[in-house]
């Protein structure tokens, strides 16, 4: 069998797609004015967004937390998978990004669902203590931060609550043990949090879809309690 090519992958990428996922007019919207917004094309790939409206639809999720809006592609996503009477919290930075993600969120119908918390998110996070807990949380912000956001992930959670880790391949730089990049180290501790934190208990998957060569970490919140704070 041929090694995939960047050719080969795109084509069942975009047959896949096609196949499962569909074209819906709305999701191509939103990445359409994100990109007339000049916001970067770092959305998920077509295949994961159904993949998280998939997870949360398994999961039975009705309240999702999400750290990293963008234009609210993925969001979107999770937006329709919660039904009328879920709730998505999604963090975003950026103001200007929020702004693209609130007129999507509006012309996709689901603004109603979805609350945008503007602010870094290690700002935001501390402040959803108290709030009923989150059934999924998505992390797709600062990779530099994952461990940070894995953290929060736990302590809003429950036992049971699913986390998804976002760009966990980074082309293959992920299993490179000198790499330089922040964002590759960033991605290791995190992946590392989830195998030595007893709260989770995870896998990864790499993909080869229209983004390239990356992959995402699926993890189970479990019922241990454990001092975080102890494990750095
Ligand atoms: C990869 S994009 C999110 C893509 C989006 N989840 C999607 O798939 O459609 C990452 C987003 O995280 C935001 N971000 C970066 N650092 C952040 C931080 N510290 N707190 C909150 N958001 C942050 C960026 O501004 C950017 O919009
Ligand atoms: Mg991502």
């Amino acid at each position: 069998m041929a090694d995939p090519t960047p050719e080969s992958w795109r084509r069942v990428d975009a047959y896949l797609t096609d196949t499962l996922v569909g074209h819906d007019p709305v999701l191509d919207d939103a990445v359409h004015s994100q990109q007339e917004a000049g916001l970067p094309a770092i959305e998920v790939a077509p295949v994961s967004g159904k993949l998280l409206n998939l997870l949360v639809r398994i999961s039975g999720a009705q309240r999702v937390l999400e750290i990293g809006t963008l234009g609210a592609y993925s969001t979107i996503w999770m937006a329709r998978a919660v039904g009328a009477d879920g709730r998505v919290v999604t963090v975003e930075a950026e103001e200007r990004n929020a702004v693209v993600a609130r007129t999507n969120l509006e012309r996709a119908g689901v603004s109603d669902r979805v609350e945008i918390r503007i602010g870094r998110a290690a700002d935001v996070l501390p402040s959803l203590v108290g709030a009923e807990p989150f059934d999924l949380v998505f992390i797709d912000a600062d990779k530099e931060s994952n461990t940070i956001y894995l953290d929060w992930a736990a302590r809003l959670g429950r036992p049971g609550t699913v986390v998804v880790l976002d760009n966990i391949g980074r082309g293959g730089e992920v299993a490179n043990p000198a790499t330089t990049s922040a964002q590759v180290i960033g991605t290791q501790r995190g992946l590392e949090m989830l195998r030595r934190d007893a709260r989770f208990d995870a896998t990864a998957l790499q993909t080869l879809d229209r983004k390239g060569w990356d992959g995402v970490a699926i993890a189970l919140v479990t019922d241990h309690v454990t001092d975080a704070a102890s494990l750095d």
